[in-house]
């Protein structure tokens, strides 16, 4: 690794120190005999300049770089207020690593181009603060998930069964046998917590969604949780506390990152327990009062999910959906046999579900019933019906999509700018 100093490091106080930067040209312009040159590298930018009397070589070559060239740049650090960054770099050295004639994303490119080359889109800064700002909201999950008492387990990809109905399953040639790349990591989780009893996972998940809506991918990485002995009421505790957490720890830590995207921080700094609660019910009285046509058993979609976010102004949960919408997996409500317990969290401005959990069926008749009310085959779930057959406990659990909770803090307008390379039905390649 060559000792340069990153854009980001240097500051006024440095003026008259020598200093090595590796980078990329960001902007570039000329003004009489002086180039200026702003370098970019993972941590920013810094304005570089190239004076024909100071190393006439050095100037030479510095006219010749394009956009995105590749360079190494070294020169003496000057306290300049008219600098973007408040200081800049008297160059009288540069390497060309490699020239770029003609970088092909310009200003006016359009989204679908953008996603055509999503591998050069990756030089963006704005891009890359997106991707700062996963890694961190990852790191604050797993700073919550150590302290409070979490295993961290890797289930399989490669599975034999739907968890979230068979509609969406990607299905694969596995030997002689057919595979299918999994929806979730669910089951191996309940599966997990007879050893380890509160377990997480960070995979990708697989949906076959023909829905080209602006929430769904057909790939994303889905954070999930599952813990013996916890309650639908339990387990939303863990979601509100271990969401907070990520959202005020990346504000702590990624602010800039995050104000180049949004300047109303109101729904950030409002995410702390408790998050208010709305039960299905309540969320149709709402959306009818709101004169949106929904009846009551009706699931509701992105379009309904975001106007009941307006009521609201931080993330919060709708609980006690109906059975008949739900995953067969979810326990009946001991009140009401229409009813299951589980919780949706809706992020709000209008991005809506962000984290789908349940209380899991733990009786093993109830679950056979659910499966065989669902049309599919228990046979297809021996092994996780064993769970109910062994020391079986009440359990839940929840998945949480981690672009869908990017996109929402970072106000992005399609799920597809939180992932580095974008899956959706129309699109696998680059
Ligand atoms: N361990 C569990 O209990 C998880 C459970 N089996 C499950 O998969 N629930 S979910 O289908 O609502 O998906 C969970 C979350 O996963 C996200 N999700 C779900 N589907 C997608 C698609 N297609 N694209 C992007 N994000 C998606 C979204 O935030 C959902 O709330
Ligand atoms: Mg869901």
């Amino acid at each position: 690794m060559i000792d340069k100093v990153y854009c980001a490091d240097v500051r006024p106080d440095m003026e008259g120190k020598r200093v090595k930067l590796a980078g990329w040209v960001y902007r570039k312009r000329e003004v009489g005999k002086k180039v200026f040159i702003v370098l970019r590298d993972s941590s920013g930018i810094i304005q570089t300049i190239f004076k024909k009397e100071l190393s006439e070589e050095a100037y030479a070559e510095a006219k010749k770089v394009g956009i995105e060239s590749s360079v190494i740049i070294e020169g003496v650090v000057k306290a300049d207020p008219r600098a973007p960054t408040g200081v800049e770099v008297q160059a009288d050295r540069i390497e060309i690593i490699q020239n770029v004639d003609f970088f092909p994303i310009t200003k006016d490119a359009s989204d679908e181009f953008l996603l055509d080359v999503r591998h050069l889109h990756l030089h963006s800064p704005k891009v890359a603060s997106v991707m700062k700002v996963k890694a961190t909201m990852m790191q604050a999950a797993r700073e919550w998930l150590l302290q409070d008492g979490w295993y961290e387990v890797f289930p399989p990809i490669l599975v034999t069964g739907a968890v979230e109905g068979g509609a969406t399953l990607f299905k694969l040639k596995y030997f002689d046998k057919t595979a299918y790349l999994s929806q979730s990591a669910q089951l191996y989780l309940e599966a997990a917590i007879f050893g380890l009893e509160k377990v997480w996972s960070l995979t990708p998940s697989f949906r076959a969604e023909k829905s080209r809506t602006r929430r769904h991918l057909t790939e994303f990485w889905h954070l999930e949780l599952e813990a013996a002995w916890m309650d639908l009421w339990d387990i939303m505790k863990v979601e509100e506390e271990l969401v907070s957490y990520m959202v005020q720890r990346t504000l702590e830590l990624r602010r800039g990152d995050i104000e180049t995207f949004r300047k109303d921080f109101t729904t950030l700094k409002n995410t702390a327990p408790p998050f208010p609660r709305i039960s299905y019910d309540e969320a149709i009285d709402i959306l009818q009062s709101k004169g949106v046509q929904i009846e009551w058993g009706e699931d509701m979609g992105a379009d309904e999910e975001r106007i009941l976010t307006q009521e609201f102004e931080s993330p919060f949960f709708v609980y006690g959906y109906p059975k008949h919408i739900k995953a067969f997996y979810m326990k009946e409500d001991p009140e009401d046999p229409r009813k299951v317990l589980a919780a949706d969290m809706l992020a709000p401005e209008g991005y809506g579900e962000v984290i789908g959990g349940s209380q899991r069926e733990d009786d093993y008749d109830k679950l056979v019933q659910r499966i065989l009310d669902e049309g599919m085959d228990p046979k297809d779930y021996e092994w996780y019906l064993d769970l109910r057959k062994y020391g079986s406990v009440p359990h839940s659990g929840f998945g949480l999509g981690l672009e869908r909770l990017v996109a929402w803090v970072l106000k992005l307008d399609h799920v597809r700018w939180a992932t580095l390379f974008p899956r959706t039905p129309s699109r696998l390649y680059p």
